[in-house]
This record gives C-alpha cells, sequence and structure tokens, in this order.
C-alpha cells in the first residue's frame, strides 16, 4: 500500500530536518541530497532515451524557491557529469542563490527567461523546477511558452518534486501544466503523487533521511496491485457455493437488457460463488450465463450476501421500490447507474439501508447526487458528500470513476490510476458493479466498509480494460507491443480472469516504485 500525505504534513515531517542542518551551518544538506535524487533519475532517463549522459543537454527551468534550488543542485551534478546543462530562471532575481553559484561553478549556463525568445533550444531532458510543494494554480508565462514549446518538440520532461501546475494536496491540474515522463519527490508522496499520476509520470522516491509518519485521515492511499492479487478470493478446500457468498443482481430493462448481462458475467467471472439475478434480462442473462439463478423478484430472492441494484434498471417506480426492497434486505448494496439516479430524486431511499452501502459514480452521476461539485478538488468535494451522508446517519461509501477512481468511506480515501483511459466504454461501469459485487458478497468488506472491495475491484477492472486493449499487441513473456486499440465492455469482461490470475501472480514493486501504467 502506498501512503501520499498532505503538504502540511511533509512541512512537519522535513522540518527537524532543515532545521538540524542549518543548526550545522549547512542549509542546503536536505536540498543537495533531494538534488542528488533529481541528478541520479535524470541521467538514468538519458541513458535510456539516448543511451547516455556525458555530452547531452538539460535544461533547468528555474523558479523563485527551494523546487528551483533542488534543480540548480542538480543541474550542477549533472554538469559534473558532462551534461551541457542550461538554467533558464523565471525570476533570476529571486532564483536559489546557492544553487545558482553551485551550477555556475560547475559551468553550467545560466539566462533569463526574459531572454528566450521564441527559439527554445530544444534539450535532450528538460527538468521542471519552476514550482513544487508551494506551487498555486497553473503555470504562468513565460515559463508555460517554453514548456508548451518543448513539450510540443517531444521533450520529456523530470518534474522537482511535483509537475509545475498541478496542485500538491487536491491533484487539481491547472492549464497549462507540465506534463512529467519523470516525478523525482522526497521523503514521503504527496497526495497529487497519486490523485493526479497521469501527469506526474513514473514516480521516483528519493530517501532524504525522513520518517514516514502513520496515515492520517488526510492521506491518499493507493494498493499494490500484487497485494489485490494476494487477497482476491478463490474456493477453498472446504467451500462450496453458498460459503464463498453470494450476489444478487437487479439490473436491466426492456430498453436496456445488455447492462445486465454485463454486470451478471463480471460477477461471475470475479469470484466463484453463486450470482442470483432480479429483472426482465433473464432470457438474456440465461443465454449468456446459464449457471446464473433467476428469480421474479427481489423478494424471492432468496440469500444473498450482498446486492447490486442499478445497471440498466430503469427510473420509474418500479424500479424505486426494487431499491428500497433492496436497502430493506440489510445487505451490502451496490447502488450504480440508475439506481444513483433514483436517489438522486428520491434521497430518502438511502435511508432504508441498514447496512453499507457503495455508491458508484460518474461525474455526472455524482452532479446529480450532489446537485454540483467542484471538479477542480476531487477528493474534497467527496469527501464532503460522504461526510454529509454520514451527517444524515447514513453509512455510506463512495466510489468516484474516472481516469484515476477515488474511493472515500468518510475515513479513507483511495486512489486507484488504471494506468490508461480504455475503460472509457458503455457498459464498463456495469461490468465494474458486477466485480465490486461479487467481492462484497465473497466478505472482502474491512470492519463492514466496502472501500476495500471497491479498490480491488477498480484495480482489477482498470487493468483488464489495459490487457484487453492489448489482447492484440501480446509478445513474447507476456510484455504489450503496440499501442493497443480501442475495447467494448465486453473485451473487459473477457479479460477479467486472466487480470485476475496475472495479479495474483504478480511480485510487489520494489519500495518506492510505481506500477507502470
Ligand atoms: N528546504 C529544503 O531543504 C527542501 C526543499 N525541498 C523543495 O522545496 C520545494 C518547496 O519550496 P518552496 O520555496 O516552499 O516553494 P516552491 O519552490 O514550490 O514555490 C516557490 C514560489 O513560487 C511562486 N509560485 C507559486 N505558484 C506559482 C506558479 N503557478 N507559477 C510560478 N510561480 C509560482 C510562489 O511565490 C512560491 O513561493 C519543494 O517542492 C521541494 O522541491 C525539498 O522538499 C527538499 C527539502
Amino acid at each position: 500500500m502506498r501512503r501520499a500525505h498532505p503538504v502540511e504534513v511533509i512541512r512537519a515531517a522535513e522540518r527537524p530536518l532543515i532545521e538540524a542542518a542549518a543548526a550545522a551551518g549547512d542549509p542546503d544538506a536536505v536540498m543537495r541530497r533531494a538534488a542528488a535524487g533529481v541528478a541520479h533519475h535524470t541521467a538514468a532517463l538519458l541513458r535510456e532515451r539516448t543511451g547516455g549522459v556525458y555530452g547531452r543537454s538539460v535544461l533547468l527551468l528555474v523558479g523563485s524557491g527551494d523546487n528551483g534550488g533542488d534543480a540548480l543542485y542538480a543541474g550542477a551534478i549533472l554538469r559534473g557529469r558532462g551534461c551541457r546543462v542550461e538554467a533558464v530562471l523565471s525570476s533570476p532575481d529571486r532564483a536559489h542563490e546557492r544553487g545558482l553559484a553551485a551550477l555556475r561553478r560547475a559551468g553550467g549556463r545560466v539566462r533569463g527567461v526574459e531572454s528566450v525568445g521564441s527559439h527554445v533550444p530544444v534539450p535532450d531532458v528538460a527538468v521542471d523546477g519552476v514550482v513544487g510543494l508551494n506551487g498555486r494554480g497553473p503555470l504562468r508565462d513565460p515559463a508555460a511558452r517554453i514548456v508548451g514549446s518543448l513539450a510540443a518538440a517531444g521533450v520529456p520532461w523530470v518534474a522537482v518534486d511535483l509537475p509545475s501546475g498541478v496542485d500538491a494536496d487536491t491533484g487539481t491540474v491547472h492549464e497549462p501544466h507540465v506534463r512529467a515522463t519523470l516525478t523525482v519527490t522526497f521523503g514521503l508522496l504527496r497526495r497529487a503523487h497519486l490523485l493526479a499520476s497521469p501527469e506526474c509520470g513514473r514516480v521516483e522516491l528519493v530517501d532524504i533521511g525522513l520518517t514516514e509518519p502513520s496515515a492520517g485521515p488526510d492521506a491518499v492511499q493507493c494498493p499494490d496491485p500484487a497485494e489485490v492479487g494476494r487477497h482476491w478470493p478463490v474456493p477453498g478446500l472446504d467451500d462450496d457455493k453458498y460459503t464463498q457468498g453470494v450476489v444478487a443482481v437487479r439490473a436491466g430493462s426492456e430498453r436496456y437488457p445488455g447492462a445486465a448481462v454485463l454486470c451478471v458475467s463480471a460477477a461471475v467471472a470475479a469470484t466463484s460463488g453463486m450470482v442470483r439475478y432480479v429483472g426482465s434480462g433473464a432470457d438474456a442473462v440465461l443465454a449468456a450465463r446459464p449457471e446464473v439463478v433467476c428469480h421474479p423478484t427481489v423478494a424471492d430472492a432468496g440469500r444473498a450476501q450482498a446486492w447490486i441494484v442499478g445497471p440498466g434498471g430503469g427510473t420509474g417506480p418500479d424500479a424505486v421500490a426494487d431499491i428500497d426492497a433492496v436497502l430493506a434486505e440489510g445487505r451490502p448494496t451496490v447502488l450504480d447507474a440508475d439506481a444513483l439516479t433514483c436517489v438522486a430524486t428520491h434521497p430518502v431511499l438511502l435511508r432504508s439501508a441498514t447496512a453499507p452501502v457503495l455508491l458508484t459514480p460518474h461525474a455526472g452521476e455524482f452532479d446529480r447526487l450532489t446537485g454540483g461539485w467542484d471538479r477542480g478538488d476531487r477528493p474534497g468535494a467527496l469527501r464532503r458528500y460522504v461526510a454529509g451522508l454520514r451527517d444524515r446517519g447514513i453509512e455510506a461509501t463512495v466510489l468516484l470513476k474516472g481516469r484515476v477512481t477515488l474511493v472515500d468511506d468518510g475515513e479513507t480515501t483511495f486512489a486507484v490510476d488504471s494506468g490508461s483511459s480504455w475503460a472509457a466504454t458503455a457498459g464498463s461501469g456495469d461490468v465494474l458493479s458486477g466485480i465490486v459485487g461479487a467481492l462484497l458478497a465473497s466478505g472482502r468488506a474491512v470492519s463492514g466498509s466496502p472501500a476495500w472491495p471497491a479498490v480491488e475491484a477498480a484495480t482489477v477492472h482498470g487493468e483488464a480494460a489495459r490487457r484487453a486493449a492489448h489482447r492484440h499487441t501480446v509478445g513474447a513473456g507476456g510484455a504489450h507491443r503496440g499501442p493497443g486499440a480501442p475495447i467494448g465492455a465486453s473485451d473487459l469482461l473477457a479479460a477479467i480472469p486472466g487480470t485476475i490470475s496475472a495479479l495474483r501472480g504478480r511480485e510487489s514493486l520494489p519500495h518506492g516504485a510505481f506500477w507502470q501504467n
């Protein structure tokens, strides 16, 4: 499990180190440790991209604070390794003085950003040292113009600590911003490293001598896919279809019979227990999955350890009545798709819940549930909504879908980067709800919270989409060759068993390394 902390926690953890360095008469000791990490990983990227380090060109885009200081000291180290290093200062009179002197002593070139005309020299690698922990809002001109020009030229960016233009705590991605190939950070992961992971690229964590504090309520957590695989429920020696958990699905309608097939099929693929189905799509469901047990109504469905209600289920009076009946069953329940629309128009429905509920909205459905939310602060908006439900006595967890899916149960915020956007296809949400409902039925909830099974489901769902998109490009040893191709939800569904098997066999990543997208 990776944990990412808010700025205030990071500052508090760094403070003793920085104070000790100042007391020892070497105020930049910690910064030089950080800079050594930036130089090391930048050199590795140079080697990866150009075949070497010596003689390669590095451009440093330097801001007015300590983030710029890190970049300048890193530039001095790279200069010492024979790179051609040029620093472009966004605020020449406010650049980090000792870092600048170190770069000049090493033979690096320095100029003010105003002197860089429309023709920006194209380096092998660019280092973003504009802003880090203290960055607010978008990149500003003229730095923004340079970033745009080099990005258009295909130059890879190494972000020092955080990509500039990305908010450290909310992960808000402002326009313009740096989209990094690599982010080198120090001591503790920042929340943005998980919340805005597509903008950070590969994240390398440099040890600067910090001790990680325990995860507070504002830490963001991300599972290691191998950890998800290790705990995936599979039949044990004495298991039968009931002991592994029974999930009941109320989905589908005359208008959307396919949603029922996708949701039920995903539940069947995710675990080995038993799936019950209630709805008008029984013929299509049985044609696709004859092992499913169909019932005419919720009341007739018999025992289940968890319910899924909503995919393609409609929003009319019958659908509302069935949601109420499912919630009255007193089992953990996934509310997805049309059930969310019903809850948004009939909030009193949630009062029928006597067991934990998991809501799985996409951004538009979250609009309906909240009446409008701050898209610039996804984690904050999510936490406020969950807290509001709890204030009304409703024990709810919410999974907010996106390229980075967030899960919040009011205690912990999880972020799961699907690693691609292939899952953005019709029916994909029906598949996700089937996976998470099956996990809930199998007993994966922790202390009653559906957060963990939601995180596990999102992990497998995202990876299955990626594998499905590359299903025709797998080379020797399972490596993906080629850029992949668009998929449908049925392709994603078909990739679930292989994904579960791969994650069950995956080794944990080395500490600090990220799951390569
Ligand atoms: N001190 C140490 O030993 C360590 C420092 N680390 C690095 O320090 C930065 C944080 O440095 P700080 O000076 O607090 O702030 P920034 O450099 O992030 O920002 C500087 C300055 O930039 C201005 N600013 C804010 N937003 C923008 C913007 N959008 N565009 C342009 N300029 C902006 C504002 O005036 C800020 O004050 C941290 O990230 C590390 O890189 C390490 O943690 C190692 C130890």
